[in-house]
C-alpha cells in the first residue's frame, strides 16, 4: 500500500515502513525529521530509523536558501547531529552538476523485499514545452496530464494532479499496490528545473527514461538508479549500450556499492547538432 498526497510545496508518499517526502523553493525540510520521528513513534510505535536518503542536485542560488540549506556541508552538520554513522557524498563533479547524498549505509536487518528508485533531474528544458506547463496554456492539470503523455509513462496509473497559478505543475501517480511515480514541474526559463521519480521495478529503465525525455526536451539531465540485491533492476545494465540516449551525450558515470544497495550516477548533455 502506498499513499500519496501532493502538498503546495512538495509531494508525499507513505508506505508501510518509509515516508518520502520531496520538496522545493525555500522549504526547511531537515526541521521536519524531529516532529515526523515523533509522530512514527508515538502513532505506530517506530522508533528506529534502519535508513535515510536524503539527496539534492546542487542547488541553481543557494544564498536564497534559509540556513542550514544555503551549503551542503551545513546541511551534513545538522543531519550528524540527528543520526549516529551518517556518511555524505557528492557524485557528478562539483564545479559543474552534482548530486548530494546522505545516507546511514549501516548494515540493517536483512532487507528481503526487492527495492529500487530512479530518479531523472532534468535542467535547462525547452521553452516551448515548458508554456504548456502554465496557466497561460493549459486550464487544468488533467488535460496537461493528457496532452502531453504524463497520463501514459504507466497503464492504468491513478493520478492526482495540480497546475499552480500562473505556472507549475506537481502529479503523484500510484500504481500495482506500492509502486509511485511523482513529476514536479519549475517551467521558468531563467531556472526550469523538472524531477521525475519513480520505484517502478523494470530490469532496465531505458524506455522509461526515453519516455520522460521526449516529453520534456531537457537540455541536461541527471539519472540515479538505486537498487538492492533483491530488485530486479540490473544496475550493471546502467553503463552498457542500453543507457545511450539519442541527441544526448553522456558526461560523467559512477557507482557506489552500499551496504544494502547499489547507486549508479549518470549525467548526459544535448550533444552539438
Ligand atoms: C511544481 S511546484 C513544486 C515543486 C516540487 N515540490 C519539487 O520537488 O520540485 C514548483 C513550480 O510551481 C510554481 N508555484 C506557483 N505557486 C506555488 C506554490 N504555492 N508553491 C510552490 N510552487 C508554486 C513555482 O513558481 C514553480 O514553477
Amino acid at each position: 500500500m502506498v499513499d500519496s498526497y501532493v502538498l503546495s510545496e512538495s509531494s508525499m508518499f507513505v508506505l508501510k515502513h518509509r515516508l518520502i517526502l520531496k520538496t522545493c523553493g525555500r522549504t526547511t525540510l531537515l526541521d521536519a525529521i524531529k516532529p515526523l520521528r515523533e509522530l512514527a513513534d508515538k502513532h505506530c510505535g517506530f522508533n528506529k530509523v534502519q535508513d535515510i536518503f536524503y539527496s539534492h542536485k546542487n542547488l541553481m542560488r543557494p544564498h536564497m536558501q534559509e540556513e542550514p540549506h544555503k551549503c551542503f556541508a551545513k546541511e551534513v552538520e545538522i543531519l550528524d547531529e540527528l543520526f549516529d554513522n551518517g556518511e555524505a557524498y557528492c557524485l557528478g563533479k562539483v564545479n559543474s552538476d552534482c548530486w548530494y547524498l546522505y545516507t546511514l549505509n549501516q548494515f540493517c536487518d536483512p532487507i528481503l523485499v526487492p527495492d529500487q528508485t530512479l530518479e531523472v533531474l532534468m535542467t535547462k528544458l525547452d521553452p516551448e514545452v515548458m508554456k504548456m506547463f502554465t496557466c497561460e496554456e493549459s486550464s487544468t492539470a488533467r488535460e496537461i496530464t493528457e496532452k502531453t503523455g504524463i497520463g501514459m509513462l504507466w497503464p492504468n496509473m491513478k493520478i492526482d494532479d495540480f497546475l499552480f497559478d500562473p505556472c507549475g505543475y506537481s502529479m503523484n501517480g500510484v500504481f500495482d499496490e506500492d509502486k509511485y511515480m511523482t513529476i514536479h514541474v519549475t517551467p521558468e526559463d531563467e531556472f526550469s528545473y523538472v524531477s521525475f521519480e519513480t520505484n517502478a521495478s523494470e530490469r532496465c529503465y531505458k524506455r522509461m527514461i526515453g519516455d520522460v525525455l521526449q516529453i520534456f526536451h531537457p537540455g541536461k539531465f541527471i539519472l540515479t538508479v538505486f537498487a538492492n540485491k533483491h530488485s530486479v533492476a540490473d544496475i550493471s545494465c546502467t553503463t552498457h549500450t542500453e543507457y545511450k540516449f539519442s541527441n544526448y551525450r553522456k558526461d560523467a558515470a559512477q557507482h557506489v556499492h552500499f551496504e544494502n544497495y547499489d547507486l549508479r550516477y549518470l549525467s548526459f548533455q544535448k550533444a552539438p547538432s
